[in-house]
Order: C-alpha cells, then sequence, then structure tokens
C-alpha cells in the first residue's frame, strides 16, 4: 500500500464503533455507516497507522432473526447471547467485505483481559496481527459471559484494548457528536463540550445512560473508558461516526467531537493494567494507623500488620490492600494464597508466622503493586 502524508501524529489507534453505526435500522448489520469508517481505516493504514477495531453490534445486527415476538419484548439473556452468537458473523463478514486486506476476530471477556497470562497473550495477538497487515476486530464474547467474567459494555472494553495495544489514539465512534453537558436526547438546549483536560465529578455527573434501542451505557461509560484511557497517556475521543466529514477532520488534526486529554504522568503498562483493567478478587485489611510506604518498601508488610483477609483468592490473583476504615492504599499481586494468608495471620505465636514469612517470601512485592492514594 502507497503511504500517505499524514498530517496526525497517530502511530497506532483503537477505534471503536457503538451498535447504533452497526445496525441503524435494527434489520440486521447495514454497511450504510460502517463504509465511512472502513474507509477512514484505509486512509490511517494508508499513512503508515496501524489500527484496531473494537466492534459492538453483534446483539443489534442479529436481532433480526429471531422470531418478531422477541424482537418487541427485551429478550431474556439466553436469547440476547443467541442473537450475539448469530449477529457477530454477519457483522464480521460485513467488515470483511470492506476490506481489501485481512481481518482477524478477537472476542474477549473481562475474565480474559483481567487474567495476567490471558492478557499477555491477547496483546501478543493483536501486535502480531498488526505486524502482518491484518486488522484485528474486537468484540466481548457475550455469548459465554456471565455477570462475574463481562465488562458490560465495549467502551470500557476498547479502553483495556487500546492499552493493551499501547495505542495512543483512541476514538469512539458514537450516535451523537461528542460529550454534552446534558444529554442532548433529553434537553434541546444541551452543549457540545470540546475538550476534557480532566476528568472531574462534574464531567461524570454531565453523562447519562443510554437511551437508544441498542446501546449499552451510553455517555457515562465513555467517560469511563477516557478514565482509563487517558491514564495510560492516550489521546481519546467521542465522535460522531454517522458522518464522513468526523473522519476527515479527525484526518486533517483537528478535533470533531470531544477530546480528553492524555494524563502528563501516564501510568505504565503493568500498573495501568493492575489499576484499570485487573479486578481484586479479595483484600488484605491493615490497621487505620499503618503507616509503612507501600511505595518501594511493600516486601516489608508482614502478617502482624495484617488484621483481615477477606475473600477467596490464589497465589497471583490481584488483591486490594486498605485500612480498617476503608481508605483504598493499593492493588497488588499476592505471592500467598488467602488460605494461607488466613493461617499465618491467625498464628498467635509471631516467631512461627515470622519464620514462616522468611522462608515463603514477602506477601507482595514492589514490582507488582499499583499505589491508590490518589483515588
Ligand atoms: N451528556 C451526554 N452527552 C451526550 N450523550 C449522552 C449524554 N448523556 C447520555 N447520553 C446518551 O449516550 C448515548 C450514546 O451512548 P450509547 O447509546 O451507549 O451509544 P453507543 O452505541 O455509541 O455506545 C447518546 O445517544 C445519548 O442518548
Ligand atoms: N458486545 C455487545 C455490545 C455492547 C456495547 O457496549 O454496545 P455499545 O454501547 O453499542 O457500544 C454487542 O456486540 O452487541
Amino acid at each position: 500500500m502507497e503511504t500517505q502524508e499524514s498530517l496526525v501524529s497517530w502511530k497506532r489507534i483503537v477505534i471503536k464503533v457503538g451498535s447504533a453505526l452497526i445496525a441503524p435500522n435494527q434489520n440486521g448489520c447495514s454497511s450504510h455507516y460502517l463504509l465511512g469508517i472502513a474507509q477512514f481505516v484505509v486512509r490511517c493504514k494508508a499513512m503508515g497507522i496501524e489500527v484496531v477495531l473494537v466492534s459492538s453490534g453483534s446483539v443489534a445486527a442479529g436481532a433480526h432473526l429471531f422470531n418478531a415476538q422477541e424482537e418487541n419484548t427485551k429478550p431474556s439473556i439466553a436469547v440476547k447471547k443467541a442473537m450475539a452468537a448469530a449477529g457477530q458473523m454477519e457483522m464480521m463478514a460485513t467488515w470483511d467485505r470492506l476490506f481489501d486486506f485481512p481481518t482477524a476476530q478477537i472476542l474477549v471477556t473481562h475474565g480474559d483481559l483481567r487474567d495476567r497470562e490471558r492478557y499477555v497473550s491477547i496483546k501478543e495477538t493483536i501486535f502480531s496481527l498488526l505486524e502482518n497487515g491484518i486488522l484485528p476486530i474486537l468484540n466481548e464474547n457475550d455469548t459465554v459471559t456471565t455477570d462475574k467474567l463481562k465488562v458490560g459494555d465495549n467502551d470500557n472494553l476498547s479502553a483495556m484494548v487500546a492499552a493493551a495495544a499501547d495505542a495512543d489514539t483512541l476514538i469512539i465512534c458514537s450516535d451523537v457528536d461528542g460529550l454534552y453537558d446534558s444529554n442532548p436526547h433529553e434537553n434541546p438546549d444541551a452543549k457540545l463540550i470540546a475538550s476534557v483536560p480532566d476528568i472531574t465529578d462534574e464531567i461524570f455527573s454531565m453523562a447519562g445512560g443510554a437511551t437508544s434501542a441498542v446501546g449499552t451505557g451510553g455517555m457515562k461509560t465513555k467517560i469511563q473508558a477516557a478514565e482509563k484511557a487517558v491514564a495510560h497517556g492516550i489521546d481519546t475521543y467521542v465522535v460522531n461516526g454517522f458522518t464522513v466529514q468526523t473522519f476527515n477532520t479527525l484526518l486533517n488534526g483537528k478535533n470533531p467531537g470531544t477530546h480528553f486529554s492524555p494524563d502528563k504522568k501516564p501510568m505504565n503498562d503493568h500498573l495501568h493494567w493492575m489499576t484499570h483493567t485487573s479486578t481484586a478478587q479479595g483484600e488484605l485489611v491493615v490497621e487505620n494507623d499503618f503507616n509503612a510506604e507501600l511505595d518501594g518498601d511493600s516486601e516489608q508488610l508482614t502478617s502482624s500488620e495484617i488484621i483481615a483477609v477477606n475473600g477467596d483468592f490464589a497465589v497471583g490473583d490481584t488483591i486490594l490492600v486498605r485500612k480498617d476504615d476503608g481508605t483504598r492504599l493499593a492493588k497488588a499481586k499476592s505471592n500467598y494464597s488467602s488460605c494461607l494468608l488466613s493461617f499465618i495471620t491467625e498464628q498467635d505465636d509471631q516467631d512461627f508466622a515470622n519464620k514462616f514469612q522468611d522462608t515463603t517470601g514477602p506477601i507482595i512485592s514492589d514490582s507488582n503493586i499499583a499505589l491508590l492514594e490518589d483515588e
């Protein structure tokens, strides 16, 4: 492919496409809006920019295959999963037809992303596809998810993917021009917010849920996604995917919607994963006057300082370290199972507990801790 001159400095971008763009008429997957997005992908690639797609819409694309009764009433979870399974095929076939280079499907759950080994495997697959000129297209694996396993919305998923792919830019294509100071579908006087330098509570308070028949999460999950992405140093845009003008503006180096500025001091990949992708499987509760330095000295944490071990976690799981009063101190990888930690913290003989720890090693390690003191 001939390389074209670029007005943007992007090296690798993630484009998230919302359900309303995939199945605008709720009559199967339509290429109507996807064509403009595909042309944008092609132009980016021609400029030497690597692209990863996160495509919603499997449920919306598959809904028409179910009988009218299912379509008009709120479908059960089992039927929604079946819609996703069928719609995913239609959606991927549509995307694939729009490109003259190969595409690849990656279906993930939060259960995959929060497991470090599987996360690294997903990351390696994305890089390998990009190196070979293949377009990775991701979605949540809706058919196998449960409440415990799912991310639940593709905005947050796209931010996790952008971090995994080490992207510099995340573009969330939706059915509105960007973030407004209130939902524009409910308030005709709502004003577009062009730039968000900091994601504050006030910004969150502007965002409501989805109002369309097919969207999940609305603007709320887009702000959550932006919060995750900017913490990784990723420029984030929420834009209107209905119009090709959006993509021309972006390629001219301008902002057609809402731009969220990346943090000036982004987290490194591992800390970001622990803070924004991994979920704590349990917690260690320490005294309120606990004042040991967890930063750089976390390996000194002893069982005598732990007053409770909550939850059921295994060696290698992420845990939350918090004070008794609820103050969240850190997320960390536990080198002990909850069972073993409970056993040593319950020992009256402190010498035994200390000796045990001397032989078994630190409870948490400096290389696997993310401090939460700024939250
Ligand atoms: N402050 C806001 N600004 C813009 N849109 C908002 C706001 N609050 C709620 N929304 C809703 O968020 C919707 C976009 O999210 P969603 O329906 O989940 O779409 P998508 O499928 O693109 O993820 C808008 O159509 C709108 O109804
Ligand atoms: N994984 C779901 C999409 C969930 C979702 O977040 O939808 P959307 O709000 O349209 O981005 C699907 O493929 O239908």
